[in-house]
């Protein structure tokens, strides 16, 4: 059975007035009924980590590079994230693999790395408008499946996010029977690549535009296992109303 998540994605928003959110969020969910993340920049990563200390919600951060360390100027690994008291790394989001050039290939390695240092690695994976508009959403979303998710994965290392880029920031959100249709796709997938157990126990994540107002429609699709949500995490009352629609799914 997968666990229920509601995963809030900063991208690059926040400051540490900011923070003030996260203090809202404690005190509404000191015990919440699902899984919550928060990944925000990493600027702000070790500061929320501490603020949250040993609370119900994990943090996380948006990327990590796929070395341990090294002449990488600008980037952070798994265990610079671990350090900074992140359980969690969002890897092949549509933004890095737009704005960074980053394949299936540099995605798994991602991948590889965040799980190889004990973090859950988000993976990140949906169609362009263009590729949905060509009939080509379940092929493309079964090559970046099988090409960004490394062998060994689990359900305590992976999950996985479907986003339509489309969707993304955009208010447009596909039709309930379009995320069936994935959510089923990428399910059976998962099943036949790493057997039943482990097919049926990573959580898949709906991301794209999700709302207080349309999460419990979204949240009530058999195989969507919670959300990752990018404008409407960054306020503790829209991404609690969130929370409340995944724990009571
Ligand atoms: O990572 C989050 C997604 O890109 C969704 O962003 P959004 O909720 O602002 O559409």
């Amino acid at each position: 059975m997968a666990q229920k998540l509601a995963a809030g994605n900063w991208k690059m928003n926040g400051t540490e007035a900011s923070l003030a959110e996260i203090d809202a969020m404690l005190a509404a969910y000191p015990d919440p009924g699902c899984g919550v993340l928060i990944c925000p920049p990493a600027t702000l990563l070790e500061r929320m980590s501490r603020r949250i200390g040993r609370g119900k919600i994990a943090t996380g951060a948006q990327d990590c590079h796929m070395n341990a360390n090294g002449a990488h100027t600008g980037d952070i690994s798994a265990e610079m994230i671990k350090d900074a008291g992140g359980a969690y790394a969002i890897v092949g989001h549509s933004e890095r693999r737009t704005d960074h050039g980053e394949t299936n290939e540099i995605v798994n390695a991602k991948a590889q790395a965040a799980i190889g240092a004990g973090l859950v690695a988000v993976v990140c994976l949906g169609e362009t408008l263009e590729q949905r508009d060509a009939g080509e959403t379940l092929d493309l979303v079964g090559s970046q499946l099988a090409g960004s998710i490394p062998d060994g994965a689990t359900g305590e290392n992976l999950v996985v996010a479907y986003e339509p880029v489309w969707a993304i920031g955009t208010g447009r959100i596909p039709t309930m029977e379009q995320i069936i249709e994935v959510h089923d796709f990428m399910r059976a997938r998962l099943v036949e690549r790493f057997g039943a157990e482990i097919g049926k126990s990573i959580s898949l994540l709906y991301g794209g535009s999700v709302k207080p107002s349309n999460a419990a429609e979204i949240f009530a699709v058999e195989n969507v296992d919670g959300a990752l949500v990018g404008g409407a995490s960054l306020k503790a009352a829209d991404f609690g109303a969130i929370i409340d629609a995944l724990q009571n799914a």
